[in-house]
């Protein structure tokens, strides 16, 4: 993909994430794999509000700048890790939701959802009778160590979902391409509100 159609897709979509209300303050970071080991992603710092082609850059599979003197996501080592685990992968989106936070905090080590038919948004056939246990990691300001309880997740469970939770922080969901990201995104978000409001009225 060419990085100004990777650039309009991230824009485009960052901005939607801001009407669902996803991304406050200057939260979420969002990237698209353009091939040849070059990364299109969020520079850091800015609002997805207000996101535009000018607020994406490029980082090679390390993380490292190929803008001298621009600064990508402070999270970017994150991107480059789902790329580099999962060849399939083509774009990450991440983004600050109150459900995703929320029930992050109170988790364990994943929160199961099963019985919605929006599973069928995610890999494992296409059925809603299927459980997606959604991995829950502690959140780390060292991004580095952070990614690297990521590898030693996903070499102990090669078959997770494409997404993770941040406790307190966020979620991380990833695609084929922007669209089916998205999409993913979307369905995690609204199962885990019904999850949420499932917790509060059953109190
Ligand atoms: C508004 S604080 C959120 C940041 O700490 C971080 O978690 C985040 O999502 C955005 O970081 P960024 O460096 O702008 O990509
Ligand atoms: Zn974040």
């Amino acid at each position: 993909m060419k990085f100004d159609d990777a650039a309009a897709a991230i824009a485009a979509a960052g901005r939607r994430m801001d009407t669902l209300g996803w991304v406050p303050a200057t939260a979420g970071n969002l990237s698209v794999r353009e091939g040849s080991g070059r990364i299109a992603i969020t520079r850091s710092g800015c609002h997805k509000g207000a996101l535009s082609p000018s607020g994406v850059m490029r980082v090679d599979a390390e993380g490292a700048s190929l803008e001298p003197g621009a600064r990508p996501s402070y999270e970017t080592l994150l991107h480059c890790g789902i790329y580099r685990r999962f060849p399939d992968a083509g774009a990450v989106v991440h983004g600050h939701s109150v459900a995703n936070t929320v029930l992050s905090r109170r988790a364990g080590a994943e929160i199961r959802l099963a019985g919605y038919e929006l599973l069928k948004a995610f890999p494992g056939g296409p059925t809603h009778e299927t459980e997606v246990a959604v991995p829950v990691l502690d959140n780390d300001q060292d991004i580095p160590r952070l990614q690297r309880a990521l590898d030693a997740l996903w070499d102990r469970t090669p078959e997770a979902p494409p997404g993770y939770l941040i406790r307190g922080h966020g979620v991380y969901v990833w695609g084929a391409d922007m669209p089916q990201a998205m999409a993913r995104l979307e369905a995690l978000e609204f199962m885990l509100l019904c999850h949420l409001e499932e917790g509060r009225t059953a109190r």
